[in-house]
């Protein structure tokens, strides 16, 4: 095949960063999704409707004028999250999800929740206003190696969680493992999950084997390749449970490549591109539109688009780097041939 076309896809994981990173991480989405979710973990997070308002005003004034991309709000949980907090979202019309991020688990986690115990209050009123639960599905304590965090999280946290409140919609973020793909598949129907170009496409050897790869370093951390596999198999099986989310999250090189370097790859500058050239190694291009296009908005109780996009085979080279405020970020495969490209 050489040409695909396929309803406009949408982005349900993003980090756009703030203030001057706008100018170019909005543009690189707005190239060829409709949607996308925004990740709430700025510094500060954005914790109120009234942050999450004025976040979207600035990253709609980073849209191209040729694009009608649009950011679909969340929250940032805390410990201090109250019911009222998710009314007041809700009648917002702007807040579309609220994301749960153990505190400590990743970039900008600090003030993320404690103990979800503590705001089970909170998580029921979601459930009665039908918001979805966003989470970053990793256990956090020492004693839990890197590796299995998520696995213990499912089974510590997520497990209980899901039959305790019986209609919360819950989206397990950007998973890496057999043991969410798993628990997600025999889950009710109200549970879904995202998944990454980068865990489909690498496992920890790319990261690791002749030479440590600070660019592949991401949370969840990529795994063995019995993980990517599974990961593979659920993309690209029609489960309507499983859609696209890139996770894109970009740090600055110098804040990657040094000795305590940052969680994030940055594939948003060709992320359906990417998707569609694992899909395509898969033999599955033919499932790209439903995981891409289609399932994300039905999970989310939103109407599909309705333009379309497409994507054709033709070589090209991906940036070593791109612009990053005044300083520049290494995009996911920097300096590589792609083989497709949205027209
Ligand atoms: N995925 C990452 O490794 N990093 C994300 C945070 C997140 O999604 O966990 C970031 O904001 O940099
Ligand atoms: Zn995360
Ligand atoms: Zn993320």
């Amino acid at each position: 095949m050489n040409k695909l076309t396929i309803t406009r896809p949408d982005d349900w994981h993003l980090h756009l960063r703030d203030n001057e990173f706008l100018t170019q991480t909005v543009p690189a989405s707005a190239r060829y999704f409709g949607r996308a979710i925004i990740m709430p973990n700025l510094v500060p997070p954005v914790t109120t409707m009234d942050d999450a308002i004025a976040y979207q005003k600035r990253i709609v004034q980073a849209t191209p004028a040729s694009s009608r991309f649009e950011p679909l709000m969340t929250l940032y949980l805390t410990d201090n999250t109250t019911p009222d907090d998710i009314q007041n979202a809700v009648d917002s019309k702007v807040v579309v999800a609220c994301k749960l991020y153990p505190a400590g688990a990743t970039t900008n986690s600090d003030s993320g929740v404690t103990d979800i115990n503590r705001i089970k209050p909170t998580l029921e009123k979601m459930a009665e206003l039908g918001l979805p639960l966003l989470i970053h599905g990793e256990v956090t304590t020492d004693d839990i190696d890197i590796f299995d965090r998520e696995k213990i999280f499912i089974e510590t946290t997520l497990e209980p969680l899901v039959n305790s409140i019986p209609s919360l919609k819950i989206v397990l973020e950007h998973i890496t493992t057999k043991q969410a793909v798993e628990f997600v598949t025999q889950a009710p129907s109200r549970v879904a999950a995202t998944i990454t170009p980068h865990h489909l496409a690498y496992n920890r050897n790319h990261m690791l084997v002749g030479g440590i790869r600070p660019h592949f370093y991401c949370l969840p951390i990529l795994k063995r390749n019995e993980h990517q596999a599974a990961l593979q198999q659920a993309a690209t099986s029609g489960n309507p449970k499983f859609f696209l989310g890139t996770d894109s999250a970009p740090h600055a090189q110098d804040k990657k490549e040094t000795a305590c370097g940052c969680a994030g790859c940055y594939s948003a500058f060709a992320a359906i591109e990417l998707y569609a050239e694992t899909f395509e190694a898969l033999d599955a291009l033919d499932k790209l539109e439903g995981f891409a296009s289609h399932f994300g908005p039905d999970f989310y109780g939103l109407p599909r688009n309705e333009d379309t996009i497409t994507l054709v085979k033709s070589e090209w080279q991906a940036p070593e780097s791109l612009e990053f405020g005044d300083t520049q970020v290494i995009p996911l495969r920097a300096g590589t041939t792609l083989n497709w490209k949205v027209a």
